[in-house]
């Protein structure tokens, strides 16, 4: 069975699943997972268990949903295993009872019986012969093992059972691995088997077709009905449960493979709880709507197992990391580049024999095996967990706002990276953001409250000729809104210019040092800051209070992948967001646009900005002068958003706040136009998809908006070969040329075909 299903069944609201999202938020922070964990522990020591609770009349779930917490923190009770022979033995098996009748007729309660009757080093669990209509049943205040019941024929009445008995209401039901039923039609059923002595046929988890989500057929399963969690050498662990229909749940494991492990010795609760915990954080991404608890649970008992026989060392060999997104994982060149392996560097273990086999990060499922399972060639760290993402904030809550991602298209997730709401250099780029470098006469150091309010002219507006950009509402004043637009999009109102010593050739080290190809000039926004008196709600900021809009990752249906989108309305010159990413040199650019072709995954899907816009107002920028953005992996939502030509609802605006040097600004997104709600957020790359040296291989354009430049036409080679220059740094320019040379190209045709066609009437006539 299902997590899924056994979640259904034992009454866990399948809503349950998005609280898992919480457990994404432990990653947040260092501090966190280990406050969260520390809490979860204490937690679940005040809580009463499942499995030996005093009250099992509500499945007990943790505040979150979840099965975790309380049935681990009860598990070593539940397995209150002794090492030894003689020990092996001595575990107390109780019944509950309903009435006079007891509930579990041949057995007497609190009576205290082996488990199994191998004398091993293991620990078994097994109870008495029983009643071939019996049904495994948990029991209240039982912790050791499972109890067997008479199913339902049997009335139950009012009687109460003795003060210390624990009452168990009307148990109707044991969950059972969905192969069991398999057993139950080749007539070996558990219910109906008869009780013997016998050691149990061979049979572990890897003979489940289903391993990942099922709970593994258990021996017993297979077994006479008496043996509740019969044992098996190759089997790490059992998993059953058992409800009533009052929605009382009973969930047991046994860790079979304790057998014959001459070094066991009993972790503590503790111990078990953090392994165990430990293990999820590195296993899972919790907030995914498949994670399984039946997992989790398995995943239990071999820490268990671990640490009872102190081969965490070895352990850490056999790791299992089953992680939902592993497909997702692999596919990733950010992945790769974050050294996690990527198609190389998977491998699989086999947990069970211990045997490794290399297979190229296919996944292997070895129906001998009781675990195998693609792993990263090392243990993902804290690192490479934040890069998975919450489905309910992306943004891991560094945003004032929580940003969710949605795939309605297939079952892919967004790619890892880590997200971070503000530039970070990556290693070389100069950048110093100190008081004493900007000039007092800069700052509004007078101003108070509110600079657009202001009835003087702050300083801080001089900049854009004397008005602030922004209005009273925080949009972008329409005619400085509508000038970027056009300085943009315009080729009669692009501006370009030209540096003495181009970064961007220099980077390149070629012998001869092409000169620079130009640069788009910008209008820019110059925003108040901490050296400005005005207040941190001054209408003068806005970029730097961050993302306000109701936005959302999503997968789009047209074949871009992910894209962002806007969930409300969002009035013309709205700010969306900044185009955030690791701020690198452009030498350093160079340098990862090699690796990027080099690589043998060549799946890049972002595309870095440089901060050009004013490199020709210093005579020779230095190397580490030179800026650009990177947001491959590090970024905030805009590296989500996708391409469109020409007429993209979002402008980009440089944006100057915490440094007057030019060489640094704030790449902010504006909407050009008012955007409806659930419309697509897009930007203009400023690509030319003609360019076969772009250092990023240029995709094939799905914008499908009637100025697409990606159109193939067979001259356009041609055309960009024609107006060299153009075609090659300035797309927009390129593409109106190729539209004027297309339409007199097609006049010409008209005009030709009119002409002989006027030639062959006159004739004919
Ligand atoms: C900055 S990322 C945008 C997010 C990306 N769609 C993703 O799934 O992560 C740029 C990549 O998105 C895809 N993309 C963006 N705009 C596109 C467009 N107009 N048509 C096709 N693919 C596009 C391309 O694969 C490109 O390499």
């Amino acid at each position: 069975m299902n997590a899924f299903r056994a979640m259904k069944a034992i009454g866990i609201n399948e809503d349950k699943g998005e609280n898992f999202t919480d457990e994404a938020e432990v990653h947040d922070e260092p501090e966190r997972p280990l406050k969260r964990l520390r809490s979860r522990s204490q937690e679940g020591q005040s809580s009463q268990s499942m499995m030996g609770g005093t009250s099992l009349r509500k499945p007990k779930l943790d505040d979150e949903g979840k099965l975790g917490a309380n049935s681990l923190q009860r598990s070593p009770d539940m397995m209150k295993l002794q090492p030894g022979p003689s020990d092996s033995q001595s575990t107390q098996v109780r019944h509950a009872y309903k009435g006079k009748e007891p509930l579990l007729p041949q057995v007497s309660p609190r009576e205290k019986r082996p488990i199994v009757e191998r004398p091993s080093h293991g620990v078994q669990f097994k109870d008495r012969e029983v009643d071939p209509d019996s049904v495994l049943i948990p029991k209240q205040k039982v912790v050791d093992s499972y109890a067997l019941i008479k199913p339902k024929d049997e009335p139950f009445t009012d009687d109460l059972p003795p003060d210390d008995v624990p009452r168990y209401e009307a148990p109707i039901a044991v969950i059972r691995p969905d192969s069991f039923s398999k057993e139950d039609i080749s007539g070996r059923s558990f219910l109906t088997g008869k009780t013997d002595d016998q050691e149990p046929p061979a049979s572990h988890f890897g003979t489940e077709e289903d391993r990942g989500d099922s709970v593994p057929a258990s021996s017993s399963s297979r077994r006479a009905n008496s043996e509740l969690a019969p044992v098996l050498e190759e089997s790490p662990a059992n998993l059953e449960i058992a409800s009533s229909s009052l929605g009382e749940v009973k969930i047991s494991l046994s860790c079979n493979s304790l057998l014959g492990r001459p070094n066991f010795h009993m972790p503590s609760q503790d111990e078990l709880l953090k392994s165990t915990q430990e293990k999820c954080l590195r296993s899972y991404k919790i907030f995914d709507p498949n994670f399984s608890v039946m997992q989790m649970l398995k995943d239990m008992c071999d820490c268990f197992l671990e640490l009872a026989t102190d081969s965490s060392r070895e352990s850490q060999e056999r790791l299992m990391n089953v992680i939902p997104s592993i497909s997702a994982l692999k596919r990733s060149a950010a992945y790769s580049a974050l050294g996690v392996g990527g198609v190389k560097g998977m491998r699989t273990h086999c947990s069970a024999n211990g045997s490794t086999e290399s297979n190229g990060g296919r996944e292997l499922r070895d129906p001998e095996s009781c675990s195998l399972v693609v792993v990263p060639q090392h243990q993902l760290t804290f690192e490479e967990l934040r890069s998975l993402h919450d489905f309910n904030d992306i943004t891991k809550g560094e945003e004032v706002i929580e940003i969710s991602w949605l795939n309605e298209i297939n079952n892919e997730c967004p790619p890892p990276f880590m997200y971070i709401p503000q530039n970070v250099v990556f290693q070389n780029a100069y950048l110093r953001f100190t008081l004493s470098q900007i000039n007092a006469e800069d700052c509004c150091s007078t101003c108070i409250g509110d600079c657009l309010s202001s009835t003087t002219i702050c300083v801080c507006a001089c900049e854009t000729g004397n008005e602030f950009a922004y209005t009273s509402e925080g949009l972008i004043r329409e005619d400085f809104l509508e000038e970027c637009i056009s300085m943009t999009r315009d080729p009669q109102r692009q501006c370009l210019s030209y540096c003495k010593a181009c970064p961007l050739e220099r980077s390149k080290n070629d012998e001869i040092l092409e000169p620079c190809k130009g640069h788009l000039k910008r209008k820019y926004i110059k925003e108040c800051w901490s050296k400005c008196a005005c207040h941190k709600r001054c209408g003068n900021r806005v970029v730097q209070r961050g993302i306000r809009c109701k936005l959302q990752v999503f997968f789009t249906p047209e074949g871009k992948g992910w894209g962002l989108r806007t969930l409300e309305k969002l009035p013309k010159g709205t700010f969306v967001c900044e185009y955030i990413g690791e701020i690198l040199t452009n030498k350093e650019l160079h340098e990862r646009n090699v690796q990027r072709t080099r690589g043998t995954n060549n799946e890049w899907h972002t595309y870095p900005v440089l901060l050009d816009a004013y490199w020709f107002l210093k005579g020779a920028l230095k190397e580490e002068e030179a800026l650009c953005l990177d947001a491959t992996f590090y970024g905030n939502v805009a590296r989500f958003i996708n391409h469109r030509c020409l007429d993209s609802n979002l402008i980009e605006i440089p944006v100057k706040v915490e440094t007057p040097d030019q060489h640094y600004y704030h790449l902010a997104f504006f909407t050009a136009r008012e955007v409806n709600a659930l419309e697509e957020l897009t930007w203009d790359y400023g690509l030319d998809f003609d360019d076969d040296d772009h250092p990023v291989e240029v995709f094939k354009c799905l914008c499908s908006s009637k100025f697409c430049r990606n159109m193939k036409r067979p001259n356009s080679k041609f055309i960009l070969k024609l107006y060299g220059p153009y075609g090659g740094q300035f797309g927009i320019f390129t593409f109106f040329l190729k539209v004027i040379i297309e339409f007199e190209l097609c006049m010409f045709c008209v005009c030709a075909i009119n002409f002989f066609m006027t030639v062959e009437y006159l004739s004919i006539g």
